[in-house]
């Protein structure tokens, strides 16, 4: 199954998404040649002895008994590694801490396979700027903006009436009623996805969905009045795309990330997969979302209509809300509650590198002094 091998880099090797990036190389028979992972050191170790990349990048915490472990091994900076001579990289580091591997790929001029939601969100017109500049390809692997991608093939924007995001409802869709006393145990339970715990705690509250709403209007150069969401259950239709005649094209398929991992790294093309064929579910729902249960989504939308710096802004808080959460330093309902308060700061000023790390710590500091935690 061997097409035409390639070059890849996996940066978050060691998560949901790079583990099963390494299923699909297995398949492709891909050579992995760097490596970036955080702290999972037995992981890491395992997919070093099989995967013998040229170049590793971990947690310095784990560097030293890496490296006892594999004498000669050739350990960089996680920027080093993005930008090693590869012809995909794949961005899977969760938050905006994937941002500079994600940056460091699009100035190489590498097709970057993105997963890491969060730098499109906070980032995407300059990523894109880059993108043009290096002549770097940016290939969806978010499963609902993989669904958009392959349906807008071919297709002009301007005949693109709206971009409807579908999504589970998470573990919280239907009860409680109160979810006041969400735990994280619970917010951990997703209904139909196996994935890490930021963007599982997110699809519970729909964050993700207020996320992959902004996701997809920087990845498509969409207005954000053009990108809506629908519930759907069954994860079994990933996205759809409505054309100004009427007409609805969607991608359809198994929960499972892998198929569109692949399809981010065989792009145009479509080699089989070892994946069985899943069962088509006799029933497919959609409904409106609630967003006075869910204000998170809602939130998105208000950054989205702002602009500037507040999708970064909205996404710093997020991701100290959702950590402080997982630590049970705060209850489920505080995290909308100080996207709200963190959203209403944004700074005024242009999307520039500099303004968003400026804007990105300003949000973790001032979600920390309304939360009153140290994550
Ligand atoms: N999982 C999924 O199905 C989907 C995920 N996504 C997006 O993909 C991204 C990755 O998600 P997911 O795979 O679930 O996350 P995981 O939490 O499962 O994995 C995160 C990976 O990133 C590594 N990592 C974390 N922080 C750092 C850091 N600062 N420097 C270097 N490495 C780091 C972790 O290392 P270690 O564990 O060794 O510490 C691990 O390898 C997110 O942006 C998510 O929103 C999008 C769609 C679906
Ligand atoms: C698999 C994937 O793409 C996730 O981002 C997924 O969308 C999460 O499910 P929700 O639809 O519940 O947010
Ligand atoms: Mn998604």
């Amino acid at each position: 199954m061997n097409d035409n091998p390639k070059r890849v880099v996996v940066l978050g090797s060691t998560g949901s998404i790079g583990t099963q990036t390494l299923d699909v190389c297995r398949w492709r028979g891909y050579r992995v040649v760097g490596l970036v992972a955080g702290k999972n050191l037995e992981l890491l170790t395992q997919q070093i002895a099989e995967f013998r990349p040229e170049v590793v990048a971990a947690d310095p915490s784990i560097l030293p008994e890496l490296e006892s472990r594999f004498p000669g091994l050739r350990t960089a900076d996680a920027l080093e590694v993005a930008a090693w001579p590869a012809e995909v990289v794949v961005g899977a580091i969760p938050g905006l801490a994937g941002l500079p591997g994600v940056r460091a790929a699009v100035q190489q001029g590498r097709r970057l396979a993105l997963a890491n939601k969060e730098s499109m969100v906070a980032a995407g017109p300059l990523l894109w700027q880059e993108a043009e500049q290096s002549g770097a390809e940016i290939i969806p692997v978010d499963s609902e903006h993989s669904a958009l991608f392959q349906s807008l093939l071919g297709e002009p924007l301007d005949d693109v009436a709206e971009l409807i995001l579908t999504a589970s409802g998470g573990p919280f869709l239907r009860e409680p009623a109160d979810l006041s006393s969400v735990t994280p145990q619970m917010a951990l339970q997703h209904p139909r996805w196996k994935m890490g715990p930021k963007v599982t705690i997110d699809s519970s509250t729909l964050f993700n969905k207020g996320l992959e709403v902004l996701e997809a209007v920087q990845l498509f150069k969409v207005p954000i009045e053009k990108v809506k969401v629908q519930i759907h259950p069954q994860s079994y239709v990933h996205s759809m795309v409505r054309f100004q005649d009427g007409n609805l094209k969607a991608q359809l398929g198994p929960t499972d990330m892998r198929l569109a991992i692949q399809y981010a790294l065989t792009h145009p093309q479509r080699p089989p997969s070892p994946l069985r064929e899943a069962p088509i579910p006799e029933r497919l729902e959609f409904y409106p979302p609630d967003t006075r249960r869910f204000p998170a989504l809602a939130l998105a939308y208000e950054a989205g209509r702002m602009g500037g710096l507040a999708p970064v802004v909205l996404n710093a808080a997020d991701e100290i809300a959702v950590e402080a959460f997982l630590q049970g330093q705060i209850g489920y309902l505080e995290i909308p509650r100080v996207l709200e308060k963190v959203l209403q700061q944004t700074p005024a000023g242009a999307l520039t590198w500099d303004n968003i790390a400026y804007a990105d710590l300003e949000a973790r500091r001032w979600a920390r002094e309304y939360l009153k935690v140290k994550v």
